[in-house]
């Protein structure tokens, strides 16, 4: 399928234990959504900035390889900037984590250039139950690789959710690359 691509093995187990460590260490915000709104209903997970992790830049460096490639032979979008910083989500089941319905097209003058989003698993699929990210790129939602270290990549105005955490704790990566408006 065109539309949402996977990568498997995009980051090793250790790779991904070592990012969650540091995430750990860095401070972590309640999330907020497009427009700074918090809402529950919506979105319930703690948020970490990649951009606040000590020892992170070989972790950009992969996700901008990674997306570059998959924009060559799969997209084809006209990108040109990583204009925020990546994300690295904890949804705890402890505290109803999940994220609704939604599109990552937002009306902020960043959130509207974004054009192509990944996601990154960091947690070990046994880690967890629920958690699901899902992604509609037409009539039927796609499930995302829960393999730990997969990378999800898909057209950023997609709707996708992540569905309700029931047992344990989820992380994952986000980053989402810039461009013009489609035309
Ligand atoms: O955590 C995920 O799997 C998805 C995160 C997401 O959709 C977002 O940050 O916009
Ligand atoms: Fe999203």
């Amino acid at each position: 399928m065109l539309e949402v691509h996977s990568i498997p093995g995009a980051f090793t187990a250790r790779e991904c234990e070592q990012i969650v460590a540091a995430s750990q260490k860095a401070p972590a915000n309640e999330a907020l959504l497009v427009g700074q709104n918090k809402d529950h209903n919506l979105r319930r997970a703690d948020v970490t900035w990649l951009d606040d992790v000590d020892g992170s830049d070989w972790v950009m460096s992969r996700l901008i390889n990674l997306v570059r490639r998959s924009n060559t032979s799969k997209f084809d979008f006209d990108l040109r900037e990583f204009a925020e910083s990546p994300q690295i989500a904890c949804y705890k089941a402890s505290d109803g984590g999940h994220f609704a319905w939604h599109s990552d097209i937002g009306d902020g003058p960043v959130a509207r250039k974004r054009k192509l989003s990944m996601v990154v698993q960091l947690s070990k699929p046994g880690m967890y139950d629920g958690g699901d990210l899902e992604i509609m790129p037409g009539a039927y939602a796609v499930t995302a690789s829960r393999h730990q270290g997969s990378a999800t990549i898909f057209p950023s105005f997609l709707l996708h959710q992540v569905t309700p955490v029931e047992n344990g704790d989820r992380y994952s990566l986000t980053v989402w690359a810039h461009g013009p408006a489609f035309r």
